[in-house]
């Protein structure tokens, strides 16, 4: 069972398309990291995800649910959207007293445990948090709900480094312990490498490439050879981006095939390079292959 399916979902803003013919199968028990230029639709398709949006076109089955169907699928999906929404006139404790009354699975020990580690008193004002501070809020809500599926809107942008790689810590081992899935959107590539065994890249509102991270990194290489036409490589070597100088060709290629051209040099791509290729060419040279699952 997937735990988000996507079948051409879309959401169009008056005449401008924030998201379209997005297809996506994300099965339980992964981190999949969500990445894209600024205004990919990265937070669009979050938004629909939890039921904050409607889709225009397409359908969507989120934890065997539709988003925003009632109280059920609320407690199976968790969401810390991009402002890491807090209420400014409640203390941390009302916020943990709030998630209890709320999510039937919440996790008291979770959250009691992550707000006395992170140095917060508990009768302080949510309006008073510094960002980072109510960042820390709402993941810690977000993580003692003990949601299924849990959707992070770039999650660490507002941390310091040390809570950063303490937070993905928290959430690999609630991976690990609970079989949660995390679907979560950032710009910091290094961080998702560290916590995400799944990619999806979204450009232009559009899915470019999504699946396991080390099946991607097998099949994409940077090809440098002597000079020659992108239209004479094999076809079965999707052309991800090419460049020229007067003697050399760099190409990055997706192929399942080996490259057997002795003419190449063949490097493998790291993670960074890999996303920014798809971000810096949003067009493929030739026609996508199938999505790898
Ligand atoms: N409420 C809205 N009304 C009109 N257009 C919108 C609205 N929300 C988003 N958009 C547009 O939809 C597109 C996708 O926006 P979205 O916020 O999903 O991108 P993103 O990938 O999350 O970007 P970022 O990395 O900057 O957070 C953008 O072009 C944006 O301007």
């Amino acid at each position: 069972m997937s735990v988000l399916r996507a079948q051409g979902l879309g959401k169009k803003y008056k005449r401008k398309w924030a998201l379209s013919g997005c297809s996506l199968d994300i099965e339980p028990g992964h981190v999949s990291g969500l990445v894209g230029p600024n205004g990919a639709g990265k937070s669009t398709l979050l938004n629909i995800a939890s039921g904050m949006l409607e889709p225009t076109t397409g359908t969507i089955e989120v934890c065997g649910g539709t988003p925003g169907s009632g109280p059920e699928q609320l407690a199976k999906v968790g969401y810390v959207a991009q402002n890491t929404p807090v209420y400014s006139n409640l203390s941390i404790e009302d916020h943990l007293r709030l998630g209890q009354h709320l999510n039937p699975n919440w996790d008291e020990a979770v959250a009691r445990t992550r707000v006395q580690r992170l140095g917060l008193d508990p009768r302080q004002h949510a309006g008073k948090l510094s960002g980072g501070q109510r960042a820390q809020l709402a993941l810690t809500i977000g993580i003692a709900k003990r949601p299924e599926l849990l959707l992070l809107d770039e999650p660490v942008a507002a941390l310091d480094p040390l809570a950063r790689r303490e937070f993905l810590q928290d959430l690999m081992e609630a991976v690990a312990e609970h079989g949660l899935s995390v679907v979560m959107s950032s710009h910091l590539v290094a961080d998702l490498e560290r916590v995400c065994d799944q990619l999806v890249v979204l450009v232009d509102s559009q899915v470019r490439i999504s699946g396991d991270v080390e099946q991607l990194l097998a099949v994409h290489h940077r090809l440098t050879g002597p000079r020659r036409d992108v239209d004479t490589l094999p076809v079965d070597q999707q052309v991800v981006s090419a460049k020229h100088t007067d003697r050399q060709t760099t190409v990055v290629v997706r192929t399942e095939e080996p490259i057997l051209d002795p003419a190449w040099t063949v490097a493998q791509l790291s993670l960074e390079d890999l996303v920014l290729e798809y971000m810096a060419n949003p067009v493929a040279a030739r026609p996508a292959l199938e999505v790898l699952r």
